[in-house]
């Protein structure tokens, strides 16, 4: 192949995170389509890495990119192949089908939703392109066991798989045993094809465009170009090109975040054995909240933390204002997760009293050192950043960025709406729609 012919293709994918693997696959089926993928990162994690109870984001893992935030806290996103997925919590939840009353029903009609997600998770059973299986109850950590049954005393019913709702949901997990299964998976079979080629450690830095159109990208001092580029670099890392390459004016865009609240205790007489997965039971609420029964410490699954005490998660997830993102003097992205309504306030508070009571409760006697639950006053993230370019009104409903041709976007930052969930599963769900829909 010339040089020339090299650095050609009829798609450009940047980034092999959730989305762009799936995106990849999907457009290489047809071999008449040339795809090059490019990541910034490295090869896929090896599976000792992708231990469900090891997060590698702690300083020094070359497994992520900290973004940090006006608030002081840095925002950890996934680098290499597999992306946020390899180095993520693990815990994969469809969305609540209500979730998506804003979005497009001649685009995403709950069937196309419905059918999307079997193809990642394969339903009740399984067997989709990711393994995705709950928690069986004799791999419940004591913690989670305890929580489960409270929520059920106090009334609320049991959601049963795939799709989660008001009540109690076991975390349906993307694992093999308890190892995480990251998206790179996707591409084991399809890198065989001639026609989709991966370039890691290729980080893309800008954007070639002109007279409204976007005809390739720049990686290091070479030019790719396309007639399609397809942006799956993440919220934070698509913001930074697209502000970095001034295709579109991303100045004070809005970004979301599931903000959360700790309420953190002493376990009492020691840890009740090891945790083998950071979460495997919440509960969602009627008012939109998450509580998340996190079996440890973080510390004992990122390297680096200081040492704290476990903690019980309420997390926000139908927040009332976003934060916002701009591109700096020192080009450099500013994030800032903005303030929490006082309304949202209000109602964290009222839930975090619940778990401290939960906490001191008989379900968790003998596990929780009577008096010591209290709630941190910070409210922290879940490192779930989406919605920068939503859907409908940065993008049509597959993407393509309005007003620019050759240019689509198709990561968590085009979702157009909040989920009662993590983003994960939805990204891949999204990713495969879109895909499927425009190959
Ligand atoms: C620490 C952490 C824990 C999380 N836990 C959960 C969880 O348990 N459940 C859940 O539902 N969600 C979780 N999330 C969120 C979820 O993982 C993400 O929403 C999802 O993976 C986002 O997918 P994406 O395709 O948008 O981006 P990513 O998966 O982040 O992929 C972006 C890829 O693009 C590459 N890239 C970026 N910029 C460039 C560039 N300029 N050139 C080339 N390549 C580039 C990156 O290296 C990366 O590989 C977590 C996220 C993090 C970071």
């Amino acid at each position: 192949m010339t040089a020339a012919a090299d650095s050609r293709a009829d798609v450009i994918v940047v980034g092999a995170g959730s989305s762009g693997c799936v995106v990849a696959e999907r457009l290489s089926r047809d071999p008449a389509r040339q795809v090059i993928l490019l990541e910034a990162g490295g090869d896929a994690p090896a599976s000792a890495s992708l231990r469900l109870d090891h997060l590698p984001i702690g300083a020094g893992s070359d497994r992520v990119v900290h973004y940090p935030t006006r608030q002081g806290f840095d925002l950890p996103r996934g680098k290499g192949l597999g992306g946020s997925s390899a180095v993520n919590g693990g815990y994969f939840l469809r969305w609540h089908p209500n979730d998506f009353e804003g979005w497009s029903p001649d685009v995403w009609p709950m069937a196309a939703i419905g059918s999307a997600y079997d193809h990642v998770d394969g339903g009740v059973g399984g067997g989709g392109v990711m393994n995705v299986s709950e928690f069986a109850d004799d791999e419940l950590h004591p913690y989670a066991c305890a929580f489960e049954r409270h929520w059920k005393d106090e009334g609320f019913g049991v959601a049963s798989p795939p799709w989660p709702a008001v009540g109690v949901v076991r975390v349906r997990s993307n694992r093999d045993g308890w190892h995480r299964h990251s998206t790179a998976v996707l591409l084991q079979e399809a890198l065989r094809r001639p026609n989709l080629r991966l370039l890691s450690h290729s980080q893309v830095v800008g954007l070639r465009h002109s007279g409204g159109r976007v005809s390739g990208v720049v990686v290091g001092e070479q030019v790719l170009s396309a007639d399609e580029v397809i942006l799956c670099a993440g919220t934070l890392g698509t913001a930074e090109l697209l502000a970095r390459s001034g295709v579109v004016e991303i100045e004070d865009a809005a970004v979301w975040e599931h903000r959360e609240q700790l309420v953190r205790f002493t376990p009492a007489g020691g840890l009740p054995g090891h945790a083998r997965a950071l979460l495997q039971a919440v509960l969602h609420t009627r008012d939109g909240l998450e509580i998340r029964c996190y079996n440890d410490d973080f510390a004992e699954f990122i390297d680096g933390l200081p040492h704290s005490s476990p903690a019980f998660g309420v997390a926000l997830m139908h927040p009332e204002l976003p934060g916002s993102v701009s591109w700096g003097p020192v080009a450099r992205l500013r994030i800032d997760l903005g303030e929490v309504s006082g309304g949202d306030s209000e109602k964290i508070r009222r839930c975090a009293e619940r778990v401290v009571s939960m906490l001191g409760g008989a379900d968790f006697e003998g596990l929780v050192q009577p008096g010591s639950p209290w709630v941190e006053p910070v409210i922290r993230t879940s490192q779930h950043a989406w919605g920068t370019m939503p859907m409908g009104e940065r993008t049509d409903w597959l993407g393509a960025v309005d007003e620019v041709r050759g240019l689509r976007i198709v990561d968590a930052s085009i979702l157009p709406t909040a989920g009662s969930s993590g983003p994960h599963a939805t990204v891949m769900m999204m990713a495969w729609h879109i895909a499927n829909t425009v190959a």
